[in-house]
């Protein structure tokens, strides 16, 4: 099948985007993941519940954020591939201990477990991982549509923050339909707050 224009824009800049962020070093690495952990603990004063993800690719690290919400008393969860529902996503709690295994893409995920999963409209926050987001928070993935389908039925209540460096950031992206702009993006310099999120 032809690819569309649209999704040949979107090809080239996650290529582009995802070369760029490989190219950080470990030490710019670390001091990207410190300096944005801490907007994040500004952002969610009162959530208990968050989800969040373990980097690949060059992604923006969660190391400290994790550690400061676990010495926080909060809970942690990582996304896991659905079993059978392909393109879901299900959200398990994640402890120091948790067992962990490589899912297809390679990346670490607790072993599913059902008395450790959480529906996600019961989390307080999602964090999401991203390739691209743009100066009206429109948020390019790396291309499985998993939390697009993620954030299509989440409620209000739910805060949603996407978090990147600051070179993942672009004028305006291409967008499909089902793109779901987010209200919120954290990057080691900032947080860019968008819409009609109410500022705090
Ligand atoms: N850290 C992290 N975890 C995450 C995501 C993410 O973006 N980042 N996801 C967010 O959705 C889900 C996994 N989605 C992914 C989708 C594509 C590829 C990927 O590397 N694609 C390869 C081709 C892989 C193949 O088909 O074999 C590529 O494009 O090079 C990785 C993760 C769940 N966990
Ligand atoms: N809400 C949805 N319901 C059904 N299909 C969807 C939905 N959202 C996205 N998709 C499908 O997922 C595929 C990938 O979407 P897209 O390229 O936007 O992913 P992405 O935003 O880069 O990835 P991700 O959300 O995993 O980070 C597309 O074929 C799209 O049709």
């Amino acid at each position: 099948m032809t690819m569309s224009v649209i999704a040949r824009a979107r090809s080239a800049i996650r290529k582009d985007i995802r070369s760029n962020r490989k190219a950080l070093t470990p030490d710019e690495q670390h001091t990207a993941s410190r300096a944005a952990a801490s907007h994040v603990l500004d952002c969610l004063p009162h959530a208990q519940r968050v989800a969040l993800y373990l980097e690949n690719d060059g992604e923006l690290g969660t190391r400290p954020l994790i550690e400061a919400l676990w010495a926080k008393g909060c809970e942690t969860y990582l996304p896991v591939l659905h079993p059978f529902a392909e393109g879901h996503l299900l959200f398990i709690h994640y402890e120091a201990d948790t067992q962990m295994t490589a899912n297809i893409y390679g990346i670490p995920e607790p072993k599913l477990s059902v008395q450790r999963l959480c529906p996600a409209d019961q989390l307080d926050a999602i964090i999401t991982p991203l390739v691209a987001f743009d100066s009206t928070g429109n948020r390019l993935g790396m291309g499985g549509g998993f939390y697009d389908r993620t954030l299509a039925h989440l409620p209000d209540r739910v805060k949603v923050i996407g978090l990147a460096h600051d070179c993942q950031r672009l004028p305006a992206l291409p967008v499909e339909a089902w793109d779901v702009p987010l209200p919120m993006i954290v990057t080691p310099s900032r947080i860019y707050r968008f819409g009609s999120e109410p500022n705090q």
